[in-house]
């Protein structure tokens, strides 16, 4: 569950203050998925890193799960964002790893004394069964970001946060992508929270947001 109260968020630009996010109010119950639609530049993405404790808002409360994030030290904030998942538009994949060591890679860095038990029915999940020695620049668009969602959900986050996973995708795959995306963390019981500028992709959320001038609408 995301509780936020009165998060205002600023960025400094010279001697010039500039309010993005203002006395914004979010409630995504658990469980829950999010799509989060805005003009480009109204703060998405910042509000994206402030939930996933990567940037610091500047007044208001957030609780994670019961946690407040003002609350965390840097220690519990690294192992708070050991606990959640990301997922990019760029994918963000090493492109000298294959895609089974891609998957892999941030699971042996976080739990190297843990067995990856979910490896196979993950990655047979997003049909990525075949590609586990193929290099990224040797995939589509979307099976790299099928790459991507195999190693956040890999992770076992109680949350995945995703910035437009289906920015460099076609109407068809961005819809691929989605269906499998939500119906595996609905599977899960994960809260998803997508940042996403398509309409057309707002019918797998339980809740539609829209961020305009430092709130939503
Ligand atoms: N590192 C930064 N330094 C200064 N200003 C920034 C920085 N990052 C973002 N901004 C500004 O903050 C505002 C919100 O940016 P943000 O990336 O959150 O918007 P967005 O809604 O995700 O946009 P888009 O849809 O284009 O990705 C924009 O005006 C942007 O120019």
């Amino acid at each position: 569950m995301i509780e936020v109260k009165d998060l205002c968020f600023s960025r400094h630009d010279g001697d010039n203050k500039h309010r993005i996010l203002n006395q914004l109010n979010l409630l995504v119950p658990a469980a829950q998925h999010l799509a989060l639609l805005g003009d480009s530049g109204s703060g998405k993405t910042t509000l994206l890193h402030i939930l996933a404790g990567l940037l610091q808002a500047d007044s208001g409360w957030i609780s994670v799960n019961n946690q407040a994030l003002s609350s965390l030290n840097e220690p519990a904030l690294a192992l708070y964002r050991r606990k959640i998942g990301l997922i990019f538009q760029h994918y963000q994949l090493l492109d000298c790893l294959t895609v089974k060591q891609n998957i892999l890679f941030q699971h042996k860095l976080n739990f190297p004394k843990q067995a990856a038990n979910e490896f196979e029915p993950i990655v047979n999940a997003l049909g990525l069964q075949n590609k586990l020695n193929t290099l990224p620049h040797q995939l589509s668009g979307g099976e790299q970001q099928r790459v991507g969602i195999a190693r956040a959900l890999l992770n076992k986050p109680q949350i995945i946060f995703a910035d437009e996973p289906t920015g460099n995708l076609d109407q068809k795959r961005s819809h691929q992508v989605v269906k499998l995306l939500t119906t595996l963390c609905r599977e899960r019981g994960i809260n998803l929270v997508m940042v996403t500028h398509s309409h057309q992709l707002t019918d797998y959320f339980d809740q539609v947001k829209v961020l305009r001038d430092g709130c939503f609408e």
